[in-house]
C-alpha cells in the first residue's frame, strides 16, 4: 500500500523522460561551453597571471599560478632558469593550504583564493577594476605587460600579499628546505602541500602524456608571449627600437635624440640642437664677451644614446594591490612616468628596471606614499659596471632597518635573484633605509646602508691612465663616465710635469689620480665619509711608485685648505657640486698672500653648474687670475646642462 502511495504521489512531479534528457543535455553543453570559454580566455590572455609567471624573467606569481603550471613545474625553460627550484616550490607551498599560511589571521581569504584552481581562474576572468584605479596609478605610455597584467587581471583577493612568503621568517623553514632537497632527488612531493592540486585529496604524479601535453601548452603560451612582445617592443625586447616618433622628428640625424618618451619625460628637453641650448649659448657669450676668451668651444662628449651609466629613479604605485613603477617625473608634475625604452640609458639600466618592476609586481612590493608615509620602495639607484654591464642596484626602503623591512624586502630580493639565475645582471644589491618625509633620496647615516648581496665594490677603469677605481653606491659617480673621461684627458694637459697638485671636492680621485703620471705629488680630499674604504682599495691597486705620491683626507674643501693641503702646491684642481665653490674657499683663492693658497699658480676648475662657474670665474679674474683655457663638454645630451673645464693662471 505504502509503496503504491509513494509512487502515486511521485508520479505527477516526474517530468517526461524526454524533457529530463533535454535538460541533462543542455546542462552538459553549457558546462562544456564554460570550460571551453575558460581555456580560450586563459590561452588568449598573454599577460595574465600565467603570463607573468612565465615572463622571460622567470618570476613566479605564486598566489595566482594555475594548477597546470604548478604541476608541470619546470616545463618552462625560461622560468626554470630564473627560479631556483627551492624558491619555486616554497612559493607553491605558501600559496597552498600550508599550515603556517592559513594560521595568519586575515590571510585566509587570500590563501583560499590561491588554493583553488577554479578561483584563480575566476581571478583571471574578472573584469578590470574600476577605471579610477589604473588612471590613478598612472598607466605608462605604451603600457607594457606589467601594467596590463595589474590593471586587468589581478583582483584584490588574488593579489593579497602572502605575508610570510619569506622563507627564513617561516617557523618551518628548515623543514621546507629538507622537503625541497628531497624533492630534488625525486621524492617527497606529497609533503610539499601540493595535495589540493588534483582536487581529489591526494597528489598524484602527472602521467608522462599529461606532462608532455602541459609542456606543449606551456611552449605555445611562451611562443605567443614572445610574438606579442616582439610586436610591441621589437626584437630587442624592451630595449632600443627604431622608427620612433623621436627619430622621425630628429630627421634620422646621428646627433638627434630618438626616444619615444621625449615630450612627456622630464629627463630630456632637447631632441636636436643639443649643443645650442640656452646654457650653452650663455657660455659662449660669457667666455667671449665677459672673459675675453675667443677660443671657447663646446661639443658632444659622446654619442647621444646609451651614455648614462648611473640613474636615480622615482617610484610610484602601479596598483593599489602592490607593484611599483619606476621612472622620472612627468614634465611639470610629480607623477612618475615609466621610461622603459629610455634611449639615453645604458641598456643594462633598462633591463634592470624591467626586472625590478616585474619583481615588485610579483611580490606585491608597495611603493612609498609621501602623503601617508606608508609603503616601502622610495627610490632606486641603478649603476652599471661598464666592463661587465652588470648592475649595482640600490633600493631606498621606507623602514628604519632590515628587521622592520621584514618579509617584503626579502621577498623582493629573492625574486630579483631568481630572475638572474645566470648572474649576468646583478653585480650587487644594496638597500638604504630612509624614513620620514622629504625628497632627499638617501639617508646618510652609516647604519642606513646595508649590502644585501654581491660584491662590495663595483670597479671601473677610468681616464687616460686607466686607473682602477673601487666604487660603492654611496659615492658620487659621473652619469656619463665615457664623456667625463674625455674631460679628464683634456684636463691632464694642463697639469705641468712635476707639479705638486692639490685637489678639492675630489670624490674618489677620478681626476687627480689620473694626473699621477705627470704630477710629483697629489693631495686630495672630499667631504664624503664613505670614501675611506674605496680610496684605500683604489690606492692599493696602484703601482707603489704612484701610490707613494698620494695623500687623501676626508674633509670639507675649506678644512682641507686650512689643514695645509694646498701648502706648497702649484696646481689646484676643483670639481665642486653645482653650487660652486664655497665663499670661504674662494676667499682663500683670491688672496694673493693667503697663507694656505698663496703658492698656487694654476686652477683647473671642472664645473657642473654654469651659473656658479660664472660667479667664481668673475671673482677669480677680478683678483689676478687669467682664464687660459675654457672648453664645454656636453655630457648630458638632451638636457640644458654643460660640464665646463676652465683653467686659470695667476698673473699677479
Ligand atoms: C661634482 S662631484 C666631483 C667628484 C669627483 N671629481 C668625481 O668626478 O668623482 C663633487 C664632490 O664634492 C664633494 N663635496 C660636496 N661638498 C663638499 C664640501 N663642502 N667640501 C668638500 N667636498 C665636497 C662631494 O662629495 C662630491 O664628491
Amino acid at each position: 500500500m505504502h509503496t503504491i502511495q509513494i509512487e502515486t504521489m511521485a508520479l505527477p512531479r516526474r517530468r517526461p523522460r524526454k524533457t529530463r534528457l533535454c535538460w541533462r543535455l543542455s546542462f552538459t553543453i553549457m558546462f562544456l561551453m564554460i570550460c571551453v570559454f575558460h581555456s580560450v580566455c586563459a590561452y588568449f590572455t598573454p599577460f595574465g597571471t600565467k603570463g607573468l609567471r612565465h615572463s622571460h624573467t622567470g618570476l613566479s606569481a605564486s598566489t595566482n599560478g594555475d594548477g597546470n603550471s604548478r604541476k608541470s613545474g619546470s616545463s618552462d625553460p625560461e622560468a626554470g632558469k630564473g627560479d631556483p627550484p627551492r624558491f619555486k616550490r616554497l612559493a607553491r607551498k605558501m600559496s597552498s593550504k600550508s599550515f603556517s599560511f592559513n594560521q595568519i589571521p586575515g590571510r585566509k581569504r587570500a590563501a583560499d583564493s590561491s588554493d583553488s584552481p577554479d578561483r584563480s581562474n575566476t581571478a583571471r576572468m574578472r573584469p578590470s577594476p574600476p577605471s579610477s584605479s589604473p588612471s590613478s596609478f598612472h598607466e605608462p605610455r605604451g603600457s607594457g605587460p606589467i601594467s596590463e597584467a595589474v590593471g586587468q587581471h589581478l583582483t584584490p583577493e588574488a593579489a593579497a600579499p602572502p605575508e610570510i612568503f619569506d622563507v627564513d621568517a617561516r617557523p618551518n623553514s628548515q623543514k621546507a628546505r629538507k622537503v625541497a632537497s628531497s624533492q630534488s632527488q625525486g621524492k617527497g612531493h606529497r609533503e610539499e602541500g601540493l595535495e589540493e592540486d588534483n582536487g581529489a585529496g591526494g597528489w598524484q604524479r602527472p602521467s608522462r602524456v599529461q606532462q608532455r601535453r602541459e609542456k606543449r601548452q606551456q611552449a605555445a603560451m611562451d611562443e605567443k608571449m614572445r610574438r606579442v612582445k616582439i610586436q610591441r617592443f621589437g626584437k630587442e625586447g624592451l630595449l632600443f627600437k627604431d622608427g620612433l616618433a623621436g627619430g622621425q622628428a630628429g630627421g634620422g640625424r646621428d646627433d638627434a635624440l630618438q626616444c619615444e618618451h621625449f615630450g612627456a619625460c622630464s629627463g630630456c628637453f632637447y631632441r636636436s640642437g643639443l649643443v645650442e641650448t640656452p646654457v650653452m649659448e650663455n657660455a659662449r657669450v660669457f667666455f667671449q664677451r665677459v672673459a675675453r676668451y675667443d677660443n671657447f668651444s663646446l661639443g658632444l662628449a659622446t654619442g647621444v644614446h646609451g651614455w648614462r651609466t648611473q640613474a636615480k629613479l622615482a617610484v610610484a604605485p602601479l596598483s593599489k594591490w602592490g607593484g611599483c613603477q619606476l621612472g622620472l617625473y612627468e614634465e611639470g608634475s610629480h607623477r612618475v612616468l615609466p621610461i622603459p625604452n629610455c634611449r639615453v640609458h645604458h641598456p643594462s639600466i633598462n633591463r634592470a628596471v624591467q626586472v625590478l618592476t616585474e619583481a615588485t609586481v610579483t611580490m606585491k612590493t608597495r611603493a612609498f606614499d609621501p602623503a601617508s608615509l606608508g609603503g616601502s620602495l622610495r627610490y632606486v639607484q641603478v649603476a652599471v659596471e661598464r666592463r661587465t654591464g652588470r648592475i649595482q642596484l640600490t633600493l631606498v626602503w621606507n623602514a628604519p632597518g632590515k628587521k622592520e623591512a621584514g618579509g617584503e624586502l626579502s621577498r623582493l630580493l629573492k625574486a630579483l635573484k631568481a630572475a638572474d639565475a645566470s648572474g649576468e645582471l646583478w653585480h650587487s644589491i644594496w638597500v638604504n633605509f630612509r624614513t620620514g618625509p622629504g625628497n632627499t633620496i638617501f639617508a646618510r647615516e652609516a647604519r642606513s646602508w646595508t649590502k644585501l648581496f654581491g660584491a662590495d665594490f663595483l670597479t671601473e677603469k677610468i681616464g687616460p691612465s686607466q686607473t682602477l677605481f673601487y666604487l660603492t653606491p654611496q659615492l658620487f659617480r659621473q652619469g656619463n663616465l665615457d664623456g667625463f673621461e674625455k674631460l679628464v684627458t683634456r684636463a691632464q694637459e694642463f697639469v705641468p710635469a712635476q707639479s705638486v697638485v692639490c685637489e678639492l671636492y675630489g670624490g674618489g680621485g677620478v681626476i687627480g689620480l689620473n694626473m699621477l703620471g705627470k704630477a710629483a705629488a697629489l693631495r686630495f680630499s672630499d667631504i664624503n665619509p664613505y670614501l675611506g674604504q674605496c680610496v684605500d682599495k683604489t690606492l692599493q691597486a696602484l703601482p707603489a711608485k704612484k701610490r707613494e705620491k698620494v695623500s687623501f683626507i676626508i674633509a670639507t674643501a675649506l678644512e682641507a685648505l686650512e689643514a695645509g693641503h694646498a701648502d706648497g702646491a702649484t696646481v689646484l684642481i676643483v670639481d665642486p657640486p653645482r653650487k660652486g665653490l664655497e665663499s670661504e674657499v674662494l676667499a682663500h683663492l683670491v688672496d694673493r698672500k693667503d697663507p694656505y693658497a698663496g703658492t698656487l699658480r694654476r686652477i683647473v676648475y671642472v664645473s657642473c653648474g654654469f651659473e656658479a662657474l660664472k660667479r667664481d670665474a668673475v671673482a677669480l679674474m677680478d683678483s689676478g687670475w687669467r682664464l687660459v683655457h675654457a672648453e664645454g663638454f656636453v655630457l648630458f645630451p638632451g638636457s640644458d646642462h654643460l660640464e665646463t673645464l676652465a683653467v686659470f693662471d695667476r698673473t699677479r
